[in-house]
């Protein structure tokens, strides 16, 4: 499989606190990868630091071809990163569809407007309503709906089910199969090990800043043991 996301080892700071220690992994054309771990092991700063909101960052990130670590955080998207952070970033006094026009589109092949509500039937009911009136899984949706407008090629999400009912984690897996059968390629953090063991190809375990262990979807039964006593799954 050809890596679209290639990261060796990468180390990120903030400030004084070294946080990741020499992280390696890829994920290749199409597949969906799910980093699981404990709380502070640096998952969520992996995300970050690809992304390049964590600037003190030594290592190396290629993506597509391209260099990561010379490319500035505002032309992240442009070459094809698109995230979606666990805070989600809703604009509150915007509404649905305002928010859905914001950010730039950067490349060809990203999805329109009626593409994006027949894959969120529910945000177009709500297209009109602002940002604040959003339930929790209205506003994770609308997240994930405003970065497949700009064209982006890969999907980086930080725990999209957090704190939300089972009907509507339900709803997002259902999103994510859709998405990976358009091909688009998908890495996620998240804690819900069940949501992620139905849409991920492989896995990572990290633990102090590094992953610590590799395997495919298929090798689960046998993994469980060690999922158990390191996630408490
Ligand atoms: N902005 C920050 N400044 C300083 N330290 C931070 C900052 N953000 C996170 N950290 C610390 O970095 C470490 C890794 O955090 P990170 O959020 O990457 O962990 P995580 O694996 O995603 O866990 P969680 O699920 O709790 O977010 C933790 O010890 C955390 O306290």
């Amino acid at each position: 499989m050809v890596a679209l996301l290639e990261v060796r080892g990468l180390n990120a700071w903030y400030g004084e606190s070294h946080i990741l220690h020499g992280v390696d992994m890829y994920v290749g054309e199409g597949e969906t990868v799910t980093i699981l771990g404990r709380n502070g092991v640096g998952k969520t700063t992996t995300l970050r630091t690809i992304t390049g909101i964590v600037r003190a960052r030594r290592g190396k990130i290629s993506f597509a071809g391209a260099d990561m670590m010379q490319v500035p955080l505002h032309k992240t998207a442009h070459k094809g990163i698109g995230f979606v952070p666990e805070e989600r970033g809703i604009f509150s006094t915007l509404s649905v569809s305002e928010n859905l026009l914001l950010p730039p589109v950067v490349a060809e092949g990203g999805m329109n407007l009626d593409e994006i509500y027949e894959l969120f039937p529910n945000l177009y009911e709500r297209r009109a309503s602002a940002g604040t009136k959003l339930s929790g899984g209205e506003q994770q949706m609308l997240a994930i709906a405003r970065v497949l407008r700009t064209g982006v090629k890969m999907l980086l999400l930080d725990e999209p089910t957090e704190g939300l009912a089972p009907v509507i984690v339900q709803r997002i897996g259902e999103v994510l199969r859709k998405l990976k059968e358009r091909g688009m390629t998908i890495l996620l953090v998240e804690q819900n090990f069940r949501f992620a063991s139905r849409i991920a190809d492989r896995f990572y375990l990290m633990d102090h800043g590094q992953m610590v262990t590799e395997f495919p979807v298929g090798e689960l039964p046998q993994r469980m043991d060690t999922l158990h006593s390191v996630l408490g799954v």
